[in-house]
């Protein structure tokens, strides 16, 4: 139905068909039930229950306003900092209820790291910005974290770029190499989730196309949600895609049949254009 599948069913047959198959055998690592989330009086999310597998790409589209982004920070309590707002339901991450009282928020934000649309690297060095986190939980020891450094900048696909421009500061880097240093950043708390707010909508061509492939190669290890807008990258990274509408979760599954058979009239419209 959406060209970008077709693009996708070509570029990466053999590794789609590999997906949909260890996606059988997946377990859930993430599992909302009954979510409602309020800002103030105002109800963003309706009732979401929907369950997110391990080592996998999850996408979360439809228009504007619709709760995507609100949805995306409930899984990490980002929402926590926001003033004036509400959750009922629940969210279990490997089956703990995250919103439990005795839950270390920190710990879980390091367990569920978040990469924002908007790369965001610190005036500092390249090797400063990525071994902030592990030195704010107590990483001191230069040589562990100089290893660190070197791992999440590997696992981000920028060490070749940056391995000789340590000390030299994070903002000189271009866009998309900020982008995949915030990649680095969130790799080096040793993450399990990765929550991707539109990471490429600021990129250029090459650098969205470096960052899916980026996102690609890292759901070998990690369960990643992206919010995106765009549909052809939901298409192109993911493997289970969720249509949300007006704060409601109107349709989740494999992304290729949502993207070629949906199921719901509402999906079918805001895929083909119709709306949104
Ligand atoms: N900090 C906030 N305070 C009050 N209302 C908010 C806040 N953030 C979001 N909202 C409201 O919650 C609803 C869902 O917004 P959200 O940003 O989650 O949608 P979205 O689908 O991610 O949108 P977009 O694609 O435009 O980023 C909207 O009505 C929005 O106005």
């Amino acid at each position: 139905m959406l060209n970008a599948f077709s693009d996708l069913v070509k570029t990466r047959e053999g590794q789609a068909d590999t997906a949909s198959e260890a996606r059988d055998q997946r377990t859930t690592k993430i599992e909302t039930s009954g979510l409602d989330f309020y800002y103030g009086d105002q109800q963003a999310l309706f009732d979401i229950s929907m369950t997110i597998p391990e080592r996998a790409v999850t996408a979360l589209i439809g228009p504007s306003g619709c709760g995507k982004s609100t949805f995306l920070r409930t899984l990490n309590r980002m929402n926590d900092i926001i003033e004036g707002t509400r959750l009922t339901g629940q969210v279990l991450l490997e089956g703990i209820d995250i919103y439990a009282p005795a839950i270390d928020v920190v710990a879980l934000r390091k367990k569920v790291g978040m990469v924002f649309q908007k790369s965001t690297p610190f005036p500092k060095s390249i090797f400063d910005n990525i071994a902030y986190g592990p030195r704010i939980a107590g990483t001191s020891d230069r040589r562990k974290l100089t290893e660190i450094v070197e791992d999440s900048l590997k696992r981000a696909a920028l060490w070749d770029e940056v391995k000789d421009r340590m000390t030299e500061s994070a903002m000189a880097l271009s866009g998309g190499q900020q982008q995949r240093l915030c990649i680095a950043r969130a790799l080096a708390t040793n993450p399990d989730v990765l929550l991707m707010d539109e990471p490429a909508s600021a990129l250029d061509p090459a650098s969205t196309a470096r960052v899916e492939d980026l996102i690609f190669e890292l759901k070998e290890n990690y369960t990643i949600v992206i919010v995106t807008h765009n549909m052809q990258q939901a298409a192109r990274v993911s493997d289970t895609t969720a249509f949300f509408f007006q704060g409601r979760l109107i349709e989740v599954g494999d992304t290729r049949q949502l993207f070629t058979n949906p199921k719901q009239k509402q999906t079918e419209d805001y895929i083909t254009g119709r709306f949104g």
